[in-house]
């Protein structure tokens, strides 16, 4: 948690059917993303953590994206993506960590008893106040705003759950990362301000198809603007 503090996290992600998938290029965007000066990665699947691992000094906080028939958790949502991400050498394990049910007879509560009972800090992803309340007191490492947006009963927003962010920060006692839709240098400079212990920055750093998109969509409306003012 030291090394990480008032830090930039990459979060390097590409899934299968994105241009960038595959542990190599992950690799290389880690190395990108610490020559950048980025205080530790986050990465998904076992292959990519082990290839980051390699690739770089930095602490890998690891994630599986596994999806089950019986469940809408898919962020490390059982034992056995905790395993896998152990093996491969991760500093760090995100886990799903609302109260959504998980496969099978999973609970987040056992989840955060087999990992308490192997030492793996635990980065707790939270879409609501209450979730990072409940995650504090079972004992997890830190907290993170991964999921606001992503469950059906948190809010929609274009840019970062500040709200939220603001909220943990004052009622949690473990740090609160900011994670979740920070697209400018200025927005990471705004949660820090609110007392954020890290920043989590993903898209906006490694999914280049979504930069250039916003470059593509800023010259399609200009040429729209102009084309009026004709
Ligand atoms: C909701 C979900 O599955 N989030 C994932 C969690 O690891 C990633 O797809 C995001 O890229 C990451 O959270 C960083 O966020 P952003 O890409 O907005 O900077």
């Amino acid at each position: 948690m030291k090394q990480i503090r008032k830090g930039l996290i990459a979060s390097c992600q590409a899934l299968p059917g994105e241009p960038l998938f595959g542990s190599d290029t992950m690799a290389k965007m880690a190395k990108a993303a610490e020559a950048g000066g980025a205080v530790a990665i986050r990465a998904n699947s076992a292959e990519d953590v082990r290839a980051i691992k390699q690739a770089v000094e930095l602490p890998v906080i690891g994630i599986v994206k596994r999806d089950y028939a019986d469940s809408e958790v898919y962020i490390t949502p059982t034992p056995r993506e905790v395993d896998e991400l152990i093996e491969a050498g991760a500093d760090m394990i995100a886990i799903d960590a609302t109260q959504r049910k998980r496969p099978g007879e999973i609970t987040l509560e056992t989840m955060v008893d087999y990992m308490r009972s192997l030492n793996i800090p635990i980065m707790a992803d939270i879409s609501t106040l209450q979730e990072g309340e409940y995650a504090a007191s079972l004992g997890v490492t830190c907290v993170s705003t991964t999921l606001s947006g992503y469950t059906p009963y948190s809010p929609n927003l274009q840019g970062p759950d500040l709200e939220l962010i603001k909220e943990a920060v004052h009622k949690l006692t473990i740090p609160v990362i900011a994670e979740g839709r920070i697209q400018e240098p200025s927005q990471v400079e705004e949660v820090l301000r609110l007392g954020a212990y890290a920043v989590v920055v993903g898209s906006a750093i490694s999914r280049p198809q979504l930069i250039t998109k916003r470059f593509a969509d800023a010259a399609r409306k200009a040429v729209i603007l102009l084309n009026g003012n004709e």
